[in-house]
């Protein structure tokens, strides 16, 4: 259905800056080491429509299924086509298209940057959250819930998103990049976190939860402490149970691998990979994982009524799975953290942390520091 042909663009967002004012997706693969663009939305697919005869489906969802703050007005659950997908792979540009043959102005990027200032302080909104939040877990309602901060960055104009994309891709080797630009409005962000990927008849799960914020001095030993340290190990093994459980409830031969550690730019994570065998497709097994307690609670449901009551800010696609989903089904979906939204010149930046029991307030505002960093540092 698609044709193809090979590009040799000097400037590979000369594809995403083409398409000035469509909606458009990015998506970069650092494990495939590959990216895909997509632009001009060829077909929005129905609950359970086969995805048959499209080269790549990009979904979508929110974190929670109702949307009210403007911010994330058309920013859907939805499954989407484009006409023309960009994927670039070992130093190979190769255009799909459907209907008309595009060229394409390669201009050479100048790269911009970005003055910003941080209009809101949030530490008192924070702490009334956190102690609502930790007599939850003290009178033992929840044991873990992943509190979020929403901060509002002015730009003074609006910054050109591909600028901010490159800048993702250059700083965060090993994380996915996604973008996601619609009308005047563009969602991304670097994400260490993949919440699901199929290959075949394999379901691979990724635990990612607890963390250390880097520091040069004392890394190996501050490392190998971290590795052991008790109140990151609860927070993470809430993890690996819950997905663990999913993974028996609905699969076959669930295995859990070692725990090991996930370097990202400014900070470390315990990460737990797990696998189980199913036919079931890719979809089907993102609703069932969403939200993990890495980025809800548990027990669920309270965890997520905490978050819905409490939280000042609408989360939107914050912490929601993206995802790439190519002709055979196969497929990554990541969490949307570490991320901002921009809306002409401001950007609404993201970040949250897991509590647990023996959780600091202040420390976990600090984490919550250096997880914004990963956006920030992109101006
Ligand atoms: C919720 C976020 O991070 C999650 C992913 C890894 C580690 C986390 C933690 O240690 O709290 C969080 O669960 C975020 O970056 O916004």
């Amino acid at each position: 259905m698609y044709k193809e042909k090979s590009l040799n663009l000097n400037n590979i967002f000369s594809f995403w800056n083409d398409f000035q004012d469509e909606e458009k997706f990015l998506f970069y693969n650092p494990n495939e080491k590959e990216i895909i663009m997509g632009a001009k939305r060829l077909k929005t697919f129905k609950h359970n429509e086969s995805f048959d005869g499209y080269k790549y489906i990009f979904s979508t969802k929110t974190f929670f299924d109702n949307v009210k703050d403007s911010i994330w007005n058309d920013f859907k659950s939805e499954n989407i086509a484009f006409s023309y997908y960009l994927k670039i792979k070992d130093n190979k540009q190769t255009l799909y298209y459907q209907g008309i043959d595009r060229k394409f102005c390669d201009n050479t990027m100048d790269e911009e940057y970005y003055n910003y200032t941080l209009t809101n302080t949030d530490y008192d909104d924070w702490k009334e959250l956190f102690n609502i939040s930790y007599d939850k877990i003290l009178t033992k309602k929840i044991n873990k819930v992943v509190l979020s901060r929403e901060v509002i960055v002015d730009l003074s104009k609006r910054p050109r998103e591909e600028c901010i994309i490159k800048r993702l891709i250059d700083n965060n080797s090993g994380n996915f990049i996604f973008a996601y630009s619609k009308g005047n409005k563009c969602f991304l962000g670097a994400t260490p976190e993949i919440l699901l990927e199929k290959k075949k008849n394999k379901i691979i799960s990724h635990a990612v939860a607890g963390t250390l914020l880097k520091d040069k001095k004392n890394d190996s030993k501050n490392r190998e402490e971290f590795l052991k340290d008790e109140k990151n190990s609860h927070e993470h093994d809430l993890v690996v149970s819950t997905i663990k459980k999913t993974l028996e409830k609905y699969g076959n031969n669930t295995y859990v691998s070692k725990r090991k550690l996930l370097e990202a730019k400014n900070l470390y994570h315990l990460h737990t990979e797990l696998l189980t065998d199913s036919t079931d497709d890719i979809i089907t097994w993102r609703d069932r994982l969403h939200p993990t307690p890495a980025l809800g609670g548990t027990p669920r449901d309270i965890a997520l009524e905490i978050i819905r009551k409490h939280e000042t800010h609408e989360r939107g696609m914050y912490a929601s799975p993206i995802g790439l989903i190519d002709e055979s089904g196969n497929g990554v979906f990541v969490v949307g953290i570490r991320s901002g939204m921009i809306e002409d010149d401001k950007l609404y930046g993201y970040a949250g942390c897991g509590i647990v029991k023996n959780s600091d307030c202040e420390k976990e505002y600090i984490e919550t520091e250096g997880k914004l960093k990963t956006i920030l540092e992109c101006l």
